[in-house]
């Protein structure tokens, strides 16, 4: 069988690229005397990984020209208390986004936190209204992971391509999942949801021409089960250690099996998560335009 010559899609200048234009629409947005849109970040409790990320999207919330304000709250905070300071920044004229980083304590209610949040300055598009506009094809926010592997593929592949594609979803968690087969079902794609209970995976996987891997198990997918020319969008972070000790992150799907048969594959790292936070800023400059349209209607 012939060998493709497999191409890296490069997630790392992607998302530079649309932070870039960002970048760019805010200082047109603040330059027509706009005042500089905010992101507000609530973490809770310790955990240093959600620390790490916090901070990341606080520099390049920054970096933008964005105001980045952060909420750092105890691990044993009550439930009343982050509902009420999500209704404060819901009311406070000056916050554009509220992201409320994941997980949250088990105390806490998930599902409650997120449904407290307005709507249209819910930059993460997890509340069920914008789950229902996704669903319906209205204008909304989109949440962040799907967006940017649409981003990707529009990139790669051309918008045309997309009609008609047998696109295979692996997953379907609310954060992933769902909104990415419902982009990519709006992207005129074939979509099947493969998830636990799926009889035959590796023949699902071997019928698709795009595959988005977003089941959180490292390497689950090999290579030989792609079909020859498919297109790999992998989700996927999952950290493992190395038979030397060390801890590696690696994606869904087998980065090295699949060399020689995928066509395109993002790597993991370098791949989706990047984009992940460059639509994340994306939303919030959109989240800002919206609140404005609403205000002016
Ligand atoms: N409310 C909420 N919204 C989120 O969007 C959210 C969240 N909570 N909780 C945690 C997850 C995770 N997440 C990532 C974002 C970027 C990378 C990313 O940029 N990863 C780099 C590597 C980072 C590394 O080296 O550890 C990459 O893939 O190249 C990863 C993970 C957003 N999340």
């Amino acid at each position: 069988m012939t060998r493709i010559d497999t191409q890296r899609i490069d997630g790392k200048a992607a998302a530079a690229a649309l932070s870039a234009e960002t970048a760019a629409k805010v200082t047109e947005w603040t330059a027509s005397g706009h005042r500089r849109p905010a992101l507000a970040v609530v973490l809770v409790g310790e955990d240093p990984a959600s620390q790490v990320y916090v901070r990341n999207k606080q520099r390049q919330t920054e970096a933008v020209g964005m105001r980045s304000i952060g909420h750092h709250l105890p691990a044993d905070i009550d439930q009343a208390a982050l509902l009420h300071l999500v209704a404060e920044l819901n009311a406070d004229p000056e916050v554009d986004g509220i992201l409320v980083q994941l997980p949250l304590p088990k105390h806490i209610d998930t599902a409650r936190v997120i449904a407290a949040i307005d709507p249209d300055k819910d930059v993460d598009g997890l509340h069920v209204v914008n789950a229902g506009r996704l669903a319906n094809g209205l204008a909304g926010l989109v949440p962040c992971t799907p967006l940017g592997c649409l981003i990707l593929l529009e990139q790669t592949l051309g918008r045309e391509a997309l009609r008609g594609a047998n696109a295979l979803v692996i997953g379907r968690s609310i954060l992933v999942g769902k909104p990415v087969a419902q982009l990519l079902l709006g992207a005129n794609c074939t979509v099947t949801i493969a998830h636990g209970s799926t009889r035959d995976l590796p023949d699902a996987v071997r019928a698709a021409d795009i595959v988005v891997a977003a089941v959180g198990r490292p390497k689950l997918i090999a290579g030989g089960w792609l079909k020859p020319g498919a297109t790999v969008i992998d989700v996927g972070i999952n950290r493992v250690e190395t038979p030397a000790g060390k801890s590696q992150l690696v994606g869904d799907v087998d980065y090295e099996s699949a060399q020689g048969i995928a066509a395109h594959i993002t790597p993991v790292p370098g791949g989706v998560g990047p984009m992940t936070i460059a639509c994340l800023l994306a939303n919030t400059l959109k989240a800002a335009e919206l609140r404005r349209a609403r205000l002016l209607a």
